[in-house]
């Protein structure tokens, strides 16, 4: 069948004004923020309704066309990028909130909702949704679940997946299952709920979710504390993590704050500038748990683990410490990062970051390095900037080549080449440094059961 009928055919599965095959559309939602990839979709389809998602996914198996499922596109790995003449599948009208029990603190909602409207909604009814990143303004809540997205919350929520008590999905063979329907316990066998929460649309597609609401936190309050070299980053974690519960404990480097300060729209933490920061933060419930947090830092001082820092007085200036940190992977973007997303068991992370780091130095002597991340997980992202005379095809080519040696040391130590931006393309053809051969091989026989034709963003995660 040609092109031309094969749209003709796809376009009879939605409304009239639901496809686009336009140059300018193709682009862009061929592709997310990784803008690595040269964007290639044979069209995008926007369905309004669960039975419409299962048409389409029954016109691609009867077609053989490749599916991406495609939310807000600020992922990090390639997982929403079409290269390859597939069908975008964007949810951008199934986006409703469409139930709510404040008994249960369960939320109903479609998958393109965008994250930040399920954080007010929650917000709205006096409660919580602690999943948070800097893209929630843009993110939808289908593609967090696709990612099991982690952020900057993760040290006491965790990540989506903890979150999600229901899914409704259309696997690639077109059925529709209906996973866990809200329950907290549920002991009936394997929970498929788990198995598509982070499976980046390889196995169906989200067409609704329930999510598990919080008791919304109070008089949050950060401190920003500057240490004079890595290992005290992890002394301060250890400090304040055996005397108050956290709900953040972030760090960056000094070249981070360097690129942040560059901006000129967001104010300097402290007079003078130090190798290492680290952000905590904490709920000042009360006056007492206020001052046992002072008493901490005041002791990592003494320690000669803190030389200086910086406690909020106010939302704004917790607003304005949070930003130092949240803002680094919008503020380097400019400069074509390469990026990593690293993650070991936090005992391991000073030891693991300087073999990385000596690794990295050794290659590129010369190469902008940026350390920052969710350091109370263990969970290091990595920033190569690309130095501006290299060309960007060679700066991508070097950098893959080094990252050879970086995965090595990261299998050394039992880590993750992805903590949470996913796999997507990105780090396809390193998974086997996380994931043994024989692990991928059971990954692929479980899409073979939910898709045997291959049709659900084909070549993702694996090949
Ligand atoms: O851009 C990155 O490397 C990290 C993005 C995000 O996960 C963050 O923690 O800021
Ligand atoms: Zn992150």
């Amino acid at each position: 069948m040609t092109n031309k009928l094969l749209l003709e055919s796809l376009q009879k599965l939605i409304e009239p004004s639901k496809m686009l095959t336009d140059t300018e559309s193709l682009e862009a939602y061929g592709k997310d923020w990784t803008k690595i990839y040269t964007p290639n979709p044979m069209a995008i389809v926007f369905p309004k309704t669960t039975e419409e998602v299962q048409a389409i996914v029954q016109w691609a198996n009867e077609h053989k066309v490749g599916l991406v499922p495609s939310g807000g596109r600020t992922g990090l790995s390639g997982a929403a990028v079409a290269t390859n003449q597939e069908v975008v599948v964007s949810f951008d009208y199934m986006n409703k909130i469409i139930g709510f029990n404040e008994i249960d603190r369960e939320v109903i909602c479609q998958p393109g909702l965008i994250t930040e409207q399920l954080q007010n909604f929650a917000e709205d009814n006096g409660l919580y949704y602690p999943v948070d990143f800097a893209s929630v303004g843009s993110s939808q809540i289908g593609g967090n679940i696709a990612t099991n997205a982690g952020g900057i919350k993760v040290i006491r929520y965790g990540m989506t997946r903890n979150w999600v008590v229901g899914l409704k999905v259309v696997t690639g063979k077109g059925d529709l299952l209906d996973l866990n329907k809200g329950l907290i316990k549920n002991a009936t066998g394997y929970d498929f709920r788990n198995l598509f929460i982070g499976a980046e649309g390889t196995l169906g597609f989200i067409v609704e979710a329930t999510i598990k609401l919080e008791r919304k936190p109070n008089n949050l309050t950060a401190l920003v504390l500057a240490t004079p070299d890595f290992e005290s980053i992890m002394s301060l974690l250890h400090a304040f993590q055996s005397k108050l519960d956290l709900t953040a404990f972030e760090f960056f480097s000094d070249r981070c704050l360097e690129k942040i300060l560059d901006r000129g729209d967001i104010p300097a933490p402290l007079d003078d500038r130090y190798p290492f920061y680290a952000l905590i933060e904490f709920e000042a419930l009360t006056e007492t748990i206020k001052d046992e947090a002072l008493a901490i830092f005041e002791n990592c001082m003494e320690q000669g683990w803190v030389v200086d820092g910086v406690i909020s007085q106010s939302e704004q200036q917790l607003k304005n410490l949070w930003r130092l940190r949240e803002d680094i992977s919008e503020t380097i973007a400019p400069f074509t990062p390469y990026k990593n997303d690293l993650s070991v068991t936090i005992s391991k992370v000073p030891s693991f970051l300087a073999d990385i780091d000596e690794v990295v130095k050794a290659d590129y002597p010369d190469f902008d390095v940026l350390w920052y991340g969710h350091i109370g997980d263990g969970n290091l992202h990595l920033n190569i900037l690309k130095p501006q005379n290299l060309a960007k095809e060679e700066f991508f080519a070097k950098c893959a080549t080094v990252n050879k040696d970086v995965f090595e040391i990261v299998k050394k130590y039992n880590g993750s080449v992805s903590a949470e931006h996913g796999v997507g393309l990105v780090k396809r053809d390193y998974l086997e440094y996380s994931r043994s051969a024989v692990e991928i091989d059971y990954m692929r026989s479980v899409k073979a059961v939910f898709d045997p034709n291959n049709i659900m963003n084909p070549g993702k995660i694996f090949k």
